[in-house]
């Protein structure tokens, strides 16, 4: 059986890590891994980029610009899971969920750029509504989020890890988030949302809410089942369904080392009042899973192979 070989930039980071893990049991990928004091230096892995199938880049926006331009400079296909490139010409976002023909875009890719946590919740709810024309795409529209603070990589994950974190806080008060811009591009959102983060004290799992004034729930949950009718990876809920694991809350949890999102569609007894609601592993589906589920479409290996930790 033939392996291929990759090559994880920023692999002892959050996402680096849950990445490796997963492939460590991966039957035909194999990881090729640069010298610990050797990780910054260029030449070493211009070398190392060169001689593998993919490079898989888990790196801060300026190291991993730096990196894939020399990597497309070699001819190197490159998966980029940091924010640099998700609107970027030339790149194909890695969610082979947004619409027909992007598994045949990723998989024919020589630069694919992983989508952010929050966006892969905010696009694969929004998309379907804003192309049925159930959401029209110059509506105003509020997105409130909460991650587990690995969302944050290795120093928010350190902080946590001391006695005085907060339980609970909100961020994105500069109402710049670096989501927003990708979130706007692959759902087609032309009037710019207030996109409202918090982070909370536990380690993965994050829900994006979008509340719906004058809105009829029912409608939109029926198209967002018909949209992702027969995804492995994307599941749409009954309708006002609250997860028995849960109920009666609904929370960030339960999806933890899966590559899975659950999309949930909550409405008022009037039909004027909707919540929608996506659930996913930030590291999981919002990151690591996402990037094996890449890995595997671009080398033409079936999707779903140790895209989850079990
Ligand atoms: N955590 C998450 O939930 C998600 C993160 N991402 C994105 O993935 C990328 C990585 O994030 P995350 O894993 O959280 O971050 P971390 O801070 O956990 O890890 C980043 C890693 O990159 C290494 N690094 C930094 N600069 C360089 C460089 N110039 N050359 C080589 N290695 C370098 C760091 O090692 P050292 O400092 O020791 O050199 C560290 O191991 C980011 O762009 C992030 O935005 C995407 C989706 C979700
Ligand atoms: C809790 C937390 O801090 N989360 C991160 C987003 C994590 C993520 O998806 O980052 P990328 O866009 O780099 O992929 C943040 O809000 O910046």
């Amino acid at each position: 059986m033939k392996k291929y070989q990759i090559f994880i930039d920023g692999q002892a980071g959050t996402t680096g890590l849950q990445i490796r893990q997963r492939l460590a049991s991966h039957p035909q990928i194999e990881v090729v891994t640069i010298d610990h004091d050797k990780r910054r230096d260029q030449d070493a892995k211009r070398e190392l980029m060169s001689s593998v199938d993919v490079t898989v880049l888990c790196l801060p926006d300026d190291a991993a610009r730096e990196t894939a331009t020399q990597a497309r400079a070699a001819g190197c296909r490159v998966l980029d899971a940091s924010s640099a490139h998700r609107t970027a010409d030339g790149w194909v976002f890695g969610l082979a969920e947004l619409a027909r023909g992007q598994r045949e875009a990723i998989a024919s890719a020589s630069a694919v750029s992983n989508p952010g946590c929050y966006a892969t919740g905010a696009i694969l709810l929004l998309r379907p509504l804003i192309a049925a024309g159930l959401l029209s795409a110059d509506r105003d529209l509020s997105i409130n989020a909460v991650s587990g603070y690995t969302g944050g990589g290795t120093k928010m994950v350190e902080r946590y890890q001391q006695d005085n974190a907060p339980v609970y806080a909100a961020y994105g008060l500069g109402f710049d988030h670096k989501h927003i811009p990708e979130i706007q591009h692959w759902s087609g959102l032309q009037a710019r949302p207030i996109f409202q983060p918090a982070v909370g004290s536990y380690d993965q799992g994050m829900l994006v809410m979008i509340p719906l004034q004058g809105s009829n729930g029912a409608a939109l949950q029926q198209a967002l089942s018909d949209y992702y009718q027969g995804e492995q990876f994307v599941q749409v809920l009954p309708y006002n369904e609250i997860p028995a694991d849960s109920a009666p809350f609904v929370t960030p949890h339960g999806l933890n080392g899966s590559n899975r999102a659950e999309l949930q569609v909550y409405g008022s007894a009037s039909g004027q009042q909707a919540l929608l609601v996506a659930k996913l592993d930030n590291l999981g589906k919002g990151a690591s899973g996402a990037a094996v589920q890449n890995l595997n479409i671009m080398l033409g290996l079936e999707e779903g192979l140790c895209t989850q930790i079990v």
